[in-house]
């Protein structure tokens, strides 16, 4: 199969994570006998330094002629004081909105080997399965009047969390069909006790429910869900909910993986065109030191090429190679314990090719014997 893949590193670890997918990428493409075209595009504070702005066109045009597209992630303090119109973050909230990456899907699969590193009990991680399926291209992240006014203590911000029942519609429908192939069970996560946009929310699920009578719709309030997903999350199936609430649910539930390093993600589009990062950011307190845990990013490559690519097997391979590798203990400093030794990035990225050429190693060999 030939492919092209946009790489959009961006800033910070999303660099050192991103080189990691590529190498990995490169092992399953000479495994599989497939071609994979890497191209590579600015985003975020790096395209501020070089192009003026967070997401060039040249960008943007690389991403239309790619099959899919690898996200690292954008920001750092070196932008920190970039006007709002022109931070790193603004590049990857356009990008999403320039390709119609309306449904960001995010799951979340305790690691049995990792138990230990998260802070719950292993009763509460028993059975921990689920989905966010967080609404991306709309709510509070776009909505406009968007600002400040005024001066002193009269000064005033404005954001605005809008809308339109399409919109709603689209990204719930998302998480039906996905519910559809799995537990069969949609929590709707809004707060229609205040918000107006809430209560929208909850009708539009009420309707979309009628087309899906196999699937159990429950609502819940984001408060109660936040707290929900920390005593008894294998309660749920598939979460949806609205852009902030889902970006800030999503942090919470990495914590249940062990680290936001281990999760990955899809931004999926009407079109064809998706686009896969990892949840967690650009990590400037470990940026550049070949620290971070590649694991969320590979796994999004993984789903990459089961998505947009309808390559099971090479996705299952590097999933199996992931889970190899952290059964036999090979940890980035987010997962070892105090007495565990700790694998730089690049030795984990190895560990990931060594596992998958192993692999394929004893494949041939059942192949020979067959
Ligand atoms: N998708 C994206 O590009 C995102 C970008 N950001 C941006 O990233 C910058 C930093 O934001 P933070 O709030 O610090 O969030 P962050 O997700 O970058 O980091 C939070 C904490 O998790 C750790 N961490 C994250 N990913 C890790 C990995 N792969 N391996 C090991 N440890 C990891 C970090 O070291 C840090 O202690 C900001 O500029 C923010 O706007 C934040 C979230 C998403
Ligand atoms: C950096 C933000 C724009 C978004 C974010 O935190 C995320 O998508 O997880
Ligand atoms: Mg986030």
């Amino acid at each position: 199969m030939k492919k092209t893949i946009a790489m959009l590193p961006g800033d910070g670890i999303g660099r050192e994570v991103m080189n990691g997918a590529r190498e990995v990428l490169s092992v399953i493409a000479e495994q599989y006998g497939h071609e994979f075209n890497f191209t590579s595009g600015l985003i975020g504070g790096s395209a501020i330094d070089e192009r003026g702005v967070p997401l060039p066109d040249e960008t943007l045009e690389l991403c239309r002629n790619a099959d899919a597209v690898l996200l690292g992630a954008v920001g750092g303090p070196k932008w920190e004081n970039q006007a709002p119109a022109n931070r790193p973050e603004r590049g990857l909230l356009a990008i999403r909105k320039e390709l119609g990456l309306y449904a960001n899907v995010r799951p979340v699969k305790a690691f049995e080997c990792l138990e230990e590193r998260s802070p719950f009990k292993k009763s509460v991680l028993q059975g921990v399965d689920f989905v966010i399926v967080r609404e991306l291209t709309g709510g509070l992240y776009f909505g406009k009047p968007s600002g400040r006014s005024g001066s002193g203590e009269k000064e005033s911000a404005v954001d605005t969390l809008v809308y339109t029942k399409e919109e709603v519609r689209r990204i719930i429908k998302a998480a039906f069909e996905m519910a559809s192939g799995r537990r069969k069970k949609v929590t709707s996560v809004d707060k229609a006790n205040v918000l107006e946009s809430s209560r929208m929310w909850r009708e539009t699920a009420e309707e979309v429910k009628k087309e899906y009578p196999e699937v159990e719709l429950e609502h819940m309030l984001v408060d109660n869900a936040a707290m929900q997903l920390i005593q008894n999350p294998a309660r749920f199936d598939v979460i949806v909910t609205e852009n902030l609430f889902g970006d800030i649910l999503s942090d919470e539930a990495s914590v249940l993986t062990g680290s936001l390093g281990m999760l990955p993600s899809s931004s999926l589009s009407l079109n064809g065109l998706h686009l896969y990062e990892p949840v967690h950011g650009s990590a400037p307190d470990i940026a550049g030191e070949n620290k971070a845990n590649p694991l969320a990013m590979v796994l999004s490559a993984a789903m990459m090429l089961r998505t947009s690519f309808g390559l099971e097997e090479e996705a299952s391979a590097v999933e199996s190679a992931v889970q190899h590798v952290l059964n036999a203990g090979k940890r980035t400093g987010d997962l070892a314990a105090a007495d565990e030794q700790v694998l730089t990035t690049e030795e984990m990225i190895a560990e990931i090719k060594e596992s998958l050429e192993e692999d394929n190693a004893i494949i041939h060999i059942m192949e020979a014997y067959a």
